[in-house]
């Protein structure tokens, strides 16, 4: 089996689209427009997101060529709304980013506070019943905590984006039993594990857990090689996921011998 063929055969269905890369990119910070595309290309990835507030809060014509550039890529453009501190803020942006990017598929994020950039909960429950209501096909960025999954799936949401460290961390899974209880709780729903990953380690390990894909933005574009980067990423991606296909060994407390036993000659 090549890898071509696991891909196709294991794709990501999220929203009834399938999605042929379980790697998902970001496409802030990166040191040229140039780098950026090449790290998307390299990686594969077939979703991109995009904070429309940010890009689009200085020059409005720099934040249009941007947009473009992204458009031009042949991914899917996720737009967010990274910087919205209120529902009421989110709610506004993802109306603008179904106007600008001609899709009701919208990467949710209400920040609770500027130093972790931790969700607010709250208001990300609130945004995502009220987008869900007006037809929008919400992704939101969340905590692992259970209580606020089950919100967010019962206010229409069929993907959940748990963080695993705070953006920009690099901090990776900063409490696996918690990720562990979710996946386990929602076996089937789609999962991506979003923010805070740092190595191409933390995104194989999120997949061998059973997560359906990562998102990544910070360690790719702000690695020294983001190009290379993002394909150490995506490689990690798919040997975690080919993993958790396979039926990885449990750990034993014991040593158990590797080579057989039997018939070894009595000394
Ligand atoms: C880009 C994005 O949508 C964010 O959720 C976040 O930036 C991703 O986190 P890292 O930058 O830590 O990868």
């Amino acid at each position: 089996m090549t890898l071509a063929d696991t891909r196709t055969a294991d794709a990501l269905s999220i929203y009834g689209e399938a999605i042929g890369s379980r790697l998902l990119l970001g496409t802030s910070q990166y040191p040229s427009p140039d780098t950026l595309r090449r790290s998307v290309e390299a990686s594969g990835a077939e979703i991109v997101t995009v904070s429309l507030r940010r890009e689009s809060s200085g020059d409005v014509k720099t934040g249009q060529r941007f947009f473009d550039l992204l458009k031009s890529f042949g991914a899917r453009v996720l737009p967010n709304t990274a910087g919205c501190h209120t529902a009421r803020e989110a709610i506004t942006t993802a109306q603008m980013a179904r106007e600008v990017f001609e899709t009701d598929w919208i990467k949710l994020e209400v920040i609770a506070n500027d130093d972790t950039l931790q969700p607010d909960v709250y208001g990300l429950v609130d945004a995502a019943e009220k987008l869900t209501r007006d037809g929008f096909k919400v992704l939101p960025y969340c905590t692992e905590d259970l209580s606020v999954a089950q919100r967010l799936v019962g206010a229409g949401c069929q993907v959940l984006m748990p963080w695993a460290a705070p953006i920009g961390s690099a901090r990776g899974l900063m409490n696996p039993y918690g990720l562990k209880t979710l996946r386990a709780f929602y076996p089937d729903l789609p999962l991506i594990v979003d923010a805070g990953l740092g190595a191409p380690s933390h995104a194989a390990l999120a997949l061998e857990m059973g997560y359906d894909g990562v998102l990544i933005n910070t360690a790719v574009a702000k690695a020294a090689d983001s190009v290379a980067m993002a394909v150490a990423f995506a490689k990690a991606v798919e040997a975690g996921r080919m993993a958790y296909r396979s039926g990885i060994m449990p750990p034993r407390d014991m040593a158990s011998p590797s080579s057989p036993v039997a018939g070894l000659a009595l000394l």
